[in-house]
């Protein structure tokens, strides 16, 4: 998917929404687990009641991974289903991958080849060379880790040398490994006061934006700081959204929900004439 058919999207469907599929069998409704595949009924059930509110879903690899083949089946499944019933639909390997060179191929070929998603979330630590590789699929994207939402970003990531932090050093070198058709970046919404910076360094960029919803992040902050003539956001929200309800109604409830950002961000785009 082109940067300007997710704008597309984008106004379409007046969302700049990301639905996290952070499916975790111990959350999903008992009656599911009666089913043959209960991951992938919840998953089903979730993208059909949200398909219209948001422009991409981003599965986090953790939560399939930890349940060995049935967790790699249950994906794959829901890959499939979100192509071949809403294809418009940008989705999100939530991996956090890079390795060197050769292996990083290899972990491309695994997203784009053996499984047919839109981008793949890839560390920078390892340099340009395990992040590369990625970029050689046409109409495939790397969404880069820059500021990350979590308390451990301060470890690292803020980490100051010659007064450039290691966030600000990571956005500077990385967006010529790539261009702002294939390269995004995650920045945390629960470090929205630093978005503004990160926008001068990477004006064109899509960043993927975390940490709204059940980590506190503002929404609106983060559009303030970091929307561009673009768009140029993608918002995600797992928990609040999916977990909405634990009961047979968790579909509907998970709508209810996706319709409320929706119709936030709808009033933002529209206050920032992109619609
Ligand atoms: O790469 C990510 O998506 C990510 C980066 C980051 O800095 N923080 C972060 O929370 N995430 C992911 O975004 C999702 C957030 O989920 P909720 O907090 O439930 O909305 C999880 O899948 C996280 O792994």
């Amino acid at each position: 998917m082109t940067r300007s058919e997710l704008f597309e999207q984008i106004r379409r469907k007046r969302s700049y929404l990301c639905v996290g599929l952070d499916t975790d069998i111990n959350k999903i409704p008992r009656y599911l687990l009666d089913t043959s595949d209960p991951v992938f009924a919840f998953n089903q059930q979730i993208i059909d009641a949200t398909h219209d509110l948001c422009v991409a879903y981003k599965p986090n690899l953790a939560f399939y991974e930890s349940l060995g083949v049935n967790g790699w089946n249950s994906l794959e499944k829901t890959v499939n289903y979100i192509r071949y019933n809403y294809p418009d639909l940008f989705i999100i390997a939530d991996a956090k991958r890079g390795d060197i060179g050769n292996t990083s191929g290899m972990y491309a070929k695994a997203f784009f080849d053996a499984m047919d998603f839109d981008a793949v979330t890839v560390a920078p630590y390892m340099g340009e060379d395990s992040v590369t590789p990625f970029l050689t699929y046409v109409g495939k994207w790397v969404i880069l880790l820059a500021l990350t939402s979590n308390k451990g970003a301060f470890d690292f990531q803020l980490m100051t040398e010659n007064g450039e932090k290691l966030y600000e050093k990571v956005l500077k070198t990385s967006q010529y490994w790539g261009t702002s058709d294939n390269l995004m970046y995650v920045v945390g919404a629960t470090k929205a006061e630093m978005i503004a910076d990160i926008r001068q360094l990477v004006p064109d960029h899509f960043l993927l934006v975390p940490g709204v919803g059940a980590q506190g992040g503002s929404l609106r902050e983060v559009t303030e700081k970091g929307m561009n003539d673009q768009c140029g956001l993608l918002v995600n929200s797992s928990r609040q959204i999916i977990y909405a309800s634990d009961g047979e109604d968790f579909a509907a409830k998970a709508r209810e929900a996706a319709k409320e950002v929706q119709i936030e961000m709808e009033a933002l785009l529209d206050a920032h004439r992109l619609l």
